[in-house]
């Protein structure tokens, strides 16, 4: 136990990939946009400097034009020359920064986006099977492609956002610089605009949340069909099939259209509410002209601060950007929420591969499915599963490895319990197999390679030897260097790479789920023969055949999620029920 003498402490999954990402925030989103915006924080500042100067240089050509108007009336052309020129830099010095903030902003949202998607990514990864069974495959890529991406726009618009309040605010203060009458006409009518921006950003809120959910519902049922496009053939169900995945489309349509309405309806109200404020301002303006308050270039000046303070345009627009936004980042947060496997730094103690579970139930869709299953697996044997479908013996195979936690009890290996072990140390010690392995790591040898640790090729041929792999693998183009989708693989020829992959790297303990189910009778025998005729690895065999059971040193027996008895194929074979289970009398 020296070696495992470190604490039981626990480290938690990789960096931002923990749980509880949503504690603190209001919106569930506002914490991933905060970090959206600080992970881009430099670049969010430049652009944010970038507008305020493009509005500084907005907000000062009214006065210039108003000052030159003035000088012109008054007859003093040189100087009024000087200002024409300043007029003129002024118009061209916004439509310059406006280029640069375009491509600035661009770079910037990809920059942002590509962080997300890492980090949300990892997170996934991190999850684990978790992560699909709460989420829909599709779903889950519509987060990660399209809702990130949302979510990188974030720090640009909210920079773009900064200049688009400071336009009418600069405006408000300009007018009131110029006469504080012209800044109280404005704000009498102002809180009208506040109301029509509020109404309008709550409104878009909703189609956009509602809009994404669906977004994301008719992705998960696209993977659905595609992933089932066989079935879907075989059943003649296309057209059936067409209609559910589709059936979400009208209700996206009719968000979509609400969208339009709520941005029409605010348009409309602008269109009344804003030229009625420019109005008042003109108004108390010209008044304020007669009474010889106001120069002709001031009130020249005023009619564009009046613009500018009303214009509320580009401020809806960056808010319907926002509300986009931040909707997206709610749904982001929703699978950032979902804690990471937390890992412990312990090491195995030298030791033979003992598996035990104590006191291990396990819940499934709200349901126990496996109930105080007590299991001593010694080292160096081998334990089949068997049981009627759906009885638990793969969510057993997934706890006797740690691919999911218990909800009760523990599993522990050579007496340290499986939670307590680092990332490594576990992905090491344990092989896994399974019914339908995915071809990752590229090409056929990559995908035997596939694992905590590269086994190199010598390993690699012999665990496809093993598997009884190396015959057909040979005769690929390549042979082993043949690309994975240059290799269309049968069923059993999937699983053979499958069990070569497990071979190669399992260290302490294997475990077998419906791995061999594939297979033709002699390759099954040779390779069970293979994997039994060992003594260094603990074997955890799921199994539907008889013969893999009888090879096996001892059977768990489960019945509906509890374990019915243990003890040698031999002995159980006297019982008719066991019989039953193998279709025997
Ligand atoms: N992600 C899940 N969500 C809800 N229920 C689940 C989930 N995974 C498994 N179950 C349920 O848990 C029970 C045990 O499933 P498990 O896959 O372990 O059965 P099994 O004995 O391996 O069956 P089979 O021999 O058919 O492969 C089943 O009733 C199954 O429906």
């Amino acid at each position: 136990m020296a070696q495992t003498a470190q604490t039981a402490q626990t480290r938690t999954a990789p960096a931002g990939t923990a749980g509880g990402e949503n504690s603190g925030g209001r919106h569930p989103g506002d914490r991933i946009l905060r970090d959206a915006t600080r992970h881009s924080a430099a670049r969010t500042v430049a652009l944010a400097l970038l507008a305020v100067t493009a509005i500084g240089a907005t907000l000062l050509l009214p006065a210039a034009l108003g000052h030159t108007l003035d000088l012109l009336l008054a007859r003093r052309g040189a100087e009024a020359t000087r200002w024409v020129l300043l007029c003129a830099g002024l118009v061209c010095a916004p439509a310059a920064l406006d280029a640069l903030e375009d491509v600035l902003s661009g770079t910037t949202a990809a920059r942002a986006t590509a962080w997300l998607r890492h980090r949300l990514l990892a997170h996934v990864l991190a999850v684990g099977p978790r992560a699909t069974a709460r989420f829909a495959p599709g779903d889950l890529v519509t987060r990660l492609v399209g809702n990130a991406a949302d979510v990188g726009t974030a720090p640009g618009t909210l920079a773009g956002s900064v200049a688009s309040v400071a336009a009418p605010l600069g405006g408000v203060v300009a007018l009131g610089l110029i006469d504080p009458w012209l800044a109280v006409g404005f704000l009498a009518g102002a809180p009208l605009l506040a109301l029509l921006l509020r109404a309008f950003a709550r409104a878009s809120g909703d189609c956009a949340a509602e809009y994404q959910r669906l977004q994301g519902e008719i992705a998960g049922r696209l993977v659905e069909a595609v992933g089932g496009a066989r079935t879907i053939a075989a059943a003649g169900t296309e057209r059936r099939e067409t209609t559910r995945v589709l059936a979400p489309l009208p209700g996206l349509s009719h968000q979509g259209h609400r969208m339009w309405r709520v941005q029409g309806r605010a348009a409309a109200q602008a269109v009344t509410v804003v030229p009625l404020l420019q109005i008042t301002v003109l108004a108390v303006a010209g008044l304020r002209l007669t009474q010889g308050a106001l120069s002709v270039g001031d009130l020249l000046a005023a009619s564009r601060y009046a613009v500018l303070a009303t214009g509320v345009g580009v401020l809806v627009g960056h808010l319907g950007a926002i509300v986009r936004a931040r909707t997206a980042a709610g749904r982001v947060a929703e699978v950032l929420a979902e804690p990471g496997t937390a890992h412990g730094y312990c090491r195995l103690p030298a030791g033979p591969g003992t598996l035990e579970l104590r006191g291990v139930s396990a819940e499934r869709g709200g349901r126990t499915v496996l109930r105080d299953v007590d299991l001593v697996v010694p080292g160096g044997t081998s334990l089949a599963v068997v049981g009627r479908s759906g009885t638990g013996k793969s969510v057993l195979a997934e706890l006797a490895g740690r691919l999911a936690d218990p909800a009760a009890g523990v599993v522990t290996l050579d007496g340290v319990p499986l939670r307590e072990l680092g990332h490594d140390t576990l992905r090491r010690a344990v092989g896994y197999a399974f019914a339908r392995p995915a071809p990752l790591g590229g090409t056929i040898g990559g995908t035997i390679a596939f694992g905590a640790f590269d086994p190199g090729p010598d390993a690699v041929t012999e665990a496809a030897r093993a598997a009884c792999a190396d015959g057909f693998v040979r005769r690929l183009p390549l042979g082993y260097a043949t690309p994975c989708e240059a290799a269309p693989l049968s069923g059993g020829e999937s699983q053979r790479l499958g069990l070569a992959r497990a071979f190669a790297h399992a260290g302490r303990v294997l475990i077998l789920d419906d791995a061999t189910s594939s297979l033709d009778t002699l390759t099954e025998h040779e390779v069970t023969r293979a994997l039994h005729g060992t003594t260094t690895r603990t074997r955890v065999v799921v199994a539907h055949r008889a013969s893999t059971a009888a090879r096996a040193d001892r059977v768990a027996w489960l019945a509906d999620g509890r374990l019915h008895a243990t003890g040698t194929h031999e002995d159980l074979w006297r019982d008719p029920e066991y019989r039953a289970l193998f279709g025997a009398r």
